[in-house]
């Protein structure tokens, strides 16, 4: 199969790594330069449970010319427009488009450009991280849920299944997936912004009880909001979950601390806390802790000088 990977940082060097591996045609497209030209120079280097180096194509996505049968979307949620946007010119008739950033609210902008009936949502808990330009670090094994939006879609999404899971991808297709997303969008409100703002670890954030007041509040605003627009969400199950997760990960600093802190770059605050809060205003939700928390997170985007 024919696969662009729109978006090539930690996730879509993992997803291209091991799709390429599995023998399909795979290309890189990014817009970080050094990271380009290191991949282009040295191939892209794999470091962490495995070693290893491939000499995979990498371009700008506006020099990309040629229709791919998949696009999968790996950018941060902010560059999510501009992207759909470079690459235009490969969506053809027939390529099938999967989404599987962390956030809400991506299928509203990838509908803008993409015909429903060729768009896939999903989630996953594979993760990844960049040790510099063209050195991924893969640990760990994870997974991914995906649907088809249009409800003829299944059969040929299921295709799509089969070549990540030849891939080694652990691809389930999911007949509702939106859930899923909300369940993961609850551990990235949970975890993420407010272990940038602590400055810490998972493990050290959920270790008081009053980091927990804050972690059952923000939970209860996501699952008071989504079941508003329509998604059935058990609070219960989904506080589990996020307990389980910050347990798994307790030694790690969320990828919001690696941008916000680390790295001084952008967040996703405003398609995971914010979108909440957001919509919340929309259907006349209270959702104070989301609201308080994007602000804190723009207000410290702002103190670095990045918004
Ligand atoms: N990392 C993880 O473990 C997981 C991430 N996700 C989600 O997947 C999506 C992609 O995340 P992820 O792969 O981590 O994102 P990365 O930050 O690794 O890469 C995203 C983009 O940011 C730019 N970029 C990254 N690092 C630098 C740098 N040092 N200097 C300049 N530009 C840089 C590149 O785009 P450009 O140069 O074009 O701006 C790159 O394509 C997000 O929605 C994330 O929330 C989901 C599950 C797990
Ligand atoms: C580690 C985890 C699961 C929790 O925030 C994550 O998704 C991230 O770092 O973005």
């Amino acid at each position: 199969m024919f696969i662009y990977i729109a978006g090539s940082g930690a996730m879509g060097c993992r997803f291209g790594y091991q799709l390429f591996k599995a023998g399909n045609k795979v290309v890189l497209l990014d817009k970080w330069e050094d990271h380009i030209q290191a991949i282009k120079k040295n191939g892209l280097t794999i470091t962490g449970d495995k070693e290893d180096n491939v000499k995979i194509p990498i371009m700008h996505p506006e020099e990309a010319t040629e229709p791919a049968d998949l696009i999968i979307l790996f950018t941060k949620a902010m560059q999510l427009p501009a992207m759909l946007k470079d690459i235009e010119q490969v969506i053809g008739e027939n390529t099938k488009v999967l989404c599987l950033l962390n956030g809400l609210g991506h299928e509203d902008v990838i509908k803008q450009y993409i015909p429903e009936k060729n768009i896939l949502m999903g989630v996953t808990v594979w993760t990844a991280g960049l040790q510099g330009p063209g050195v991924a670090i893969l640990k760990a094994t994870g997974s991914v849920n995906l649907q088809s939006i249009d409800p003829n879609g299944e059969k040929e999404a299921e295709k799509i299944v089969d070549v990540l899971n030849q891939a080694g991808l652990n691809v389930t297709y999911d007949k509702d997936v939106v859930p899923s997303i909300w369940r993961k969008a609850c551990v990235n409100g949970t975890m993420n912004s407010t272990c940038a703002l602590e400055d810490c670890t998972i493990g050290e954030f959920f270790a008081s009880e009053d980091a927990l007041k804050v972690v059952h509040t923000i939970i209860h605003e996501f699952v008071e909001v989504g079941q508003a627009t329509g998604v059935t969400l058990d609070e219960k199950a989904i506080t589990d979950y996020v307990m389980h997760t910050a347990e798994v990960a307790a030694e790690h600093y969320p990828s919001m601390h690696q941008d916000l802190v680390q790295n001084h770059r952008l967040t996703e605050i405003d398609y995971i806390n914010g979108a909440v809060a957001r919509k919340g205003d929309e259907l006349g939700i209270p959702t104070p802790y989301c609201h308080m928390i994007t602000e804190l997170v723009h207000a410290k985007e702002h103190v670095l000088g990045i918004r």
